[in-house]
């Protein structure tokens, strides 16, 4: 058995990041910025007043000061004059300021009778303008790599980049085995059980950026492994659930092997998820994660999650673990590292009192795997302990 790091390392080795694709913005929430973008224009492109009011000369600002009224600037409508001494201009927000102005008093600080403007008693000092270029120049850099949220997205469009440089999306085909298992909706027989893994690690897998293909579930014979391997041709990982293990019929192994999977390892000193697989098969990386529910979506977050990043252009890093105090005691973990679930009351993690691997309702009111490492000592109430959040 290995250490979970050095299965991390073995793992990383087997992918590569994807080549890119352009998008446009339209598509690029949550992509993988894959080059350097550069801005195409200045934002904003002129000083723009950033309030209602009037432009006027700042050296003219005092105290029951009268203005006339020349003109008028919008947002999208400049005034074309330059103010001049006693003038000012009817301006609003967003609008550029106009030639000679270097101060907008706001509309509330003034008294205005027809084309007259006086201002109050106290105007503060605030010029109420926002420089040209405030925000970003052209020319910029918009940085890679970068998963990309709403506000980048924003600031894309605003740069006037409108076709994105972007990972290709990782293509992973899951494959569940076993022949109890039925997919969700379908009536099973009496020794059946619902498929539910591939679901919750596609979901996992999408909302990092894969594209998932759910294989048809094979059932426990070699013939119908090789027929869903088949399959999997386009993938640039396959994930196989179950039939990892050592009893008669977890077949998943010999079938890899003869399909020309190398094996870069097998088992994984760590609870839950032992009987990890992973390898090579022909261009694609093949893991095979155990059929235990809970332990497939550990492995998951642990393993797949990070080499999805790095395929992805983010990097060969783990998923960095947090930390937090503990609200009840543990005892000594063993040689094995435990992925526990945990939940958070009132800001300190509480491991549950059941883990077994097969408990999903344990798992999805779960907040935390507590990462215990190999024997770890018993821990008291107060101390800090490493977890990831799920
Ligand atoms: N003698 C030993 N027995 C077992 C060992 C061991 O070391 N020696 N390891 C145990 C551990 S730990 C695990 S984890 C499981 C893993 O076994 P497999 O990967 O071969 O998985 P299966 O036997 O096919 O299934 C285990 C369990 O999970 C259910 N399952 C499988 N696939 C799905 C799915 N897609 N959705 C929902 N549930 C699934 C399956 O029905 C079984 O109940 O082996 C232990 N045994
Ligand atoms: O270690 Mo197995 O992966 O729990 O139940």
């Amino acid at each position: 058995m290995i250490s979970v790091e050095q299965a991390l390392t073995h793992l990383f080795a087997l992918v590569s990041p994807l080549p890119l694709e352009v998008v446009s913005l339209g598509d690029a929430q949550g992509r993988v910025l894959a080059r350097d973008v550069v801005a195409s224009r200045t934002q904003p492109p002129f000083a723009a007043s950033s309030m209602d009011g009037y432009a006027l000369r700042r050296a003219e600002v005092e105290p029951d000061a009268m203005f006339k009224v020349v003109g008028e600037s919008a947002a999208g409508h400049r005034f074309e004059g330059t103010v001049k001494a006693g003038q000012a201009v009817r301006i609003f927000t967003g609008a550029p300021v106009p030639e000679g102005a270097d101060f907008v008093v706001i509309q509330e600080d003034v008294t205005r009778r027809g084309t007259l403007i006086t201002l109050g008693h106290r105007i503060a000092d605030k010029d109420n303008i926002r420089p040209a270029g405030g925000d970003f120049m052209q020319g910029e850099t918009f940085p890679a790599p970068r998963r990309l949220r709403p506000a980048d997205i924003a600031l894309l469009a605003s740069m006037n980049v409108s076709k994105v440089p972007v990972t290709r999306k990782p293509r992973v085909a899951i494959l569940a085995t076993g022949d109890e298992l039925v997919q969700p909706g379908e009536t099973p027989g009496p020794d059946q059980i619902i498929a539910s893994n591939s679901h919750g690690l596609a979901a996992m897998f999408e909302a990092e950026g894969a594209r998932v293909q759910l294989l048809p579930i094979a059932r426990d014979t070699r013939a119908s492994l090789m027929q869903a391997f088949a399959l999997a041709k386009d993938a640039d990982m396959i994930i196989t659930i179950g039939g990892a293990s050592v009893g008669d019929h977890d077949l998943v192994a010999p079938v890899a092997a003869k399909l020309g999977m190398e094996q870069a390892f097998y088992k994984v000193a760590m609870r839950p998820g032992k009987p990890l697989m992973a390898g090579r098969m022909g261009d694609a990386a093949m893991i095979g994660l155990p059929g235990n529910p809970v332990s497939a979506m550990v492995c998951g977050t642990v393993f797949v999650v990070p080499l999805l990043r790095k395929m992805l252009g983010l990097g060969e890093k783990c998923t960095p673990v947090r930390h937090a105090s503990l609200g009840a005691p543990l005892a000594a973990n063993g040689p094995r590292a435990h992925y526990m679930r945990a939940g958070f009351v009132d800001g300190r993690l509480i491991a549950e009192d059941r883990q077994d691997s097969s408990l999903l309702t344990v798992l999805a009111r779960a907040d935390a795997l507590l990462v215990r490492p190999v024997d770890d000592p018993a821990r008291k109430i107060g101390d800090l302990v490493d977890y990831l959040p799920i």
